[in-house]
């Protein structure tokens, strides 16, 4: 379904065979990006990966609806996944819930795991991975186990006063979704995203987007990032 441009399996020697790593056959090396400006014109058929960061209450789901409508992108919200998973009552429930409420990271074996699946039982090539990598660990584990690297990488950048606020008016009943934890989430977040915010930055694939106005105003600061891709 993906077409090939190259085979990078040399690079991912320990990586478990999945659709995306298979032997030489679906993958394609990535464009590197020399300036934050640049942004890639993938074809048809190879896998388009974009990250999407930003702190809790930053906006992410919310974009990634909009870019999913106007885009056609399959949207992964890594979280929901690890919600969907406390629902269906997995083993590894109980440990995801007291780690979401502890505002921690799950394992990224876990996350990789759940994000890999979502992947695959998909037919688009068009992948929002919101609200992953949360970690160096995160990245890693992607990089070994997909054996692909993100195409496009979106930072909603937000001041925590309005994280906050706009988190303690969400009201959808989420555990995490309290004072407590959103001050741990926050300090995480300090911790853990911004090595992987400036790896990628670094790199030349970051798209670093103030969060603050109204949902559309931010769009409008999205969409030309994608402007070279077809629904
Ligand atoms: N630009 C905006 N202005 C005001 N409120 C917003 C804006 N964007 C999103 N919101 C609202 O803020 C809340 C958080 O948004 P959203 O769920 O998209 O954030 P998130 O980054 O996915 O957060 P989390 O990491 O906690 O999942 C939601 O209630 C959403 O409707
Ligand atoms: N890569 C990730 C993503 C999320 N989590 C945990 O889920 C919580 C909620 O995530 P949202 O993206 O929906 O805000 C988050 O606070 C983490 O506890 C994770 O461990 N790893
Ligand atoms: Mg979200």
């Amino acid at each position: 379904m993906w077409r090939r441009v190259a085979s990078v399996s040399h690079l991912f020697s320990h990586s478990k065979s999945t659709k995306f790593n298979q032997g030489a056959s679906t993958f394609k090396i990535w464009e590197t990006f020399t300036s934050e400006s640049e942004i890639p014109t993938p074809s048809k058929g190879s896998l388009f990966v974009t990250f999407v960061l930003g702190g809790p209450g930053s906006g992410k789901g919310t974009q990634c609806a909009k870019i999913v409508e106007a885009f056609g992108f399959t949207h992964v919200s890594a979280g929901d996944l690890l919600r969907r998973e406390i629902a269906s009552g997995s083993a590894y429930g109980s440990v995801i819930l007291s780690t979401i409420r502890e505002g921690k990271i799950v394992p990224s074996q876990v996350t990789v795991e759940l994000i890999q699946k979502e992947m695959e039982s998909s037919d688009n090539y068009k992948f929002l991975i919101d609200g992953f990598p949360r970690s160096e660990e995160n990245r890693k584990a992607f990089e070994k186990t997909i054996g692909a690297e993100p195409d496009v990488v979106l930072f909603f950048d937000c001041p925590e006063q309005e994280m906050v606020k706009r988190v303690l008016n969400r009201n959808q009943g989420r555990v995490d979704d309290n004072i407590d934890t959103i001050k741990k989430r926050l300090e995480i977040f300090d911790e853990l995203n911004w090595p992987v915010i400036n790896y990628y930055s670094q790199r030349g694939k970051l798209h670093k987007i103030n969060a603050v106005g109204t949902v559309d105003e931010i769009f409008e600061k999205v969409r030309p990032i994608f402007a070279p891709l077809s629904k």
